[in-house]
């Protein structure tokens, strides 16, 4: 099925119909086989799967900034699914093909001056891309190779671990509040559990953009590499968390955020009908009109 096909099919079910996310088996350790790599790639998404090492690498391709659209969510959940339900699949490592940027975050364009159909199927696409990242069975790795601004920062949040670039020119952060929106609870809620609940309250906010020694600082990113050796970092990372039985993590992940993951899955429609009325207010759309030229005078 097409981008654009299943994109419809999520707006009218709000789950990708390729599987379930919740209930799966737990994964079994990859067969014996020849060392053996494979690659797959869509519009937005390269991967790369090492059967050997049970790892794959997710890389994004979506220039300029590997902003967060409808399409790109879409190809990332297949993507996802893809590796979530291939048994030579352990871990996965998420990255950009973008130089200096690691995403932008949500596709702005796709939250200003659209339908009300539009933004319920752009919700519900940005709600399943957050609920297969953080209920994954996988160990899911970020290696934060750029900047990394609200939506770019939730997929980092929403993995086990990140590792960033030392890089001054690199910032990461929920800076919802700088475009005079808010962020979502299930944002803030991933947040909170990396970060705990005084720096959350102040880095969001001040929708606080981090550098990269400040993120680690606030635990907001794990450890720091310098840019050269951050994909050996993550290489290195991953080994160490697949050493263990896959039974035993996956269970403790998922008792660690089973309570965030129910809160949105019980409260999906109604998280889908806020961020259209707030997403709607005209004072919302001037908000994010005047950002997205600041941006491109930025430039100028
Ligand atoms: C009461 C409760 C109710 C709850 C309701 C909840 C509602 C909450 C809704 C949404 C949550 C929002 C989450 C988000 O993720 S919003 C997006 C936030 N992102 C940003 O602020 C990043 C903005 N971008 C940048 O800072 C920079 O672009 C950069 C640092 C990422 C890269 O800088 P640089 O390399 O200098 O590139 P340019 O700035 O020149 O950008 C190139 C090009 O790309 C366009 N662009 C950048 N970011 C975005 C984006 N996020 N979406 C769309 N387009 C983007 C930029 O405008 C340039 O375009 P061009 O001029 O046409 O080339």
């Amino acid at each position: 099925m097409a981008a654009p096909a299943l994109a419809r099919c999520m707006a009218r079910t709000g789950v990708l119909p390729l599987g379930q996310a919740w209930g799966r088996a737990p994964r079994l350790p990859p067969s014996p086989l020849p060392a053996q790599r494979r690659a797959f790639s869509n519009n937005k998404v390269l991967v790369e799967l090492d059967e050997s090492a049970g790892v794959a690498t997710m890389k994004f391709k979506s220039p300029p900034v590997n902003s967060l659209s409808l399409d790109f969510l879409t190809e990332f959940c297949i993507s996802l699914e893809k590796l979530e339900n291939d048994r030579a699949c352990r871990g996965v490592i998420l990255t950009s093909a973008v130089p200096k940027i690691f995403s932008s975050g949500l596709d702005i364009t796709e939250m200003c001056g659209k339908s009300t159909e539009h933004y319920a199927e752009f919700w519900r696409a940005v709600q399943e891309m957050w609920l297969r990242l953080y209920s994954s069975n996988m160990v899911t790795v970020a290696a934060v190779n750029g900047s990394s601004p609200a939506g770019g920062c939730l997929i980092a949040l929403t993995c086990d671990y990140r590792i960033m670039a030392e890089n001054p020119k690199f910032s990461i952060g929920l800076n919802e509040a700088q475009l005079g929106i808010v962020a979502p609870f299930w944002f803030k809620d991933t947040f909170v559990n990396v970060v705990g609940h005084r720096v959350a309250e102040s880095s969001l906010q001040l929708g606080s953009l981090h550098s990269a020694p400040e993120a680690h600082r606030i635990g907001l990113v794990d450890e720091l590499v310098p840019e050269e050796k951050l994909k050996d970092r993550a290489t290195a990372v991953m080994q160490q968390w697949l050493a263990l039985p896959d039974h035993a993590r996956q269970l403790t992940k998922t008792m660690m955020r089973k309570a965030v993951l129910d809160r949105l899955v019980a409260h999906r429609e109604e998280d889908v009908q806020n961020f259209i009325s707030f997403i709607s207010k005209e004072s919302i759309q001037k908000s994010l009109r005047m950002y997205m030229e600041m941006l491109k005078k930025k430039k100028s």
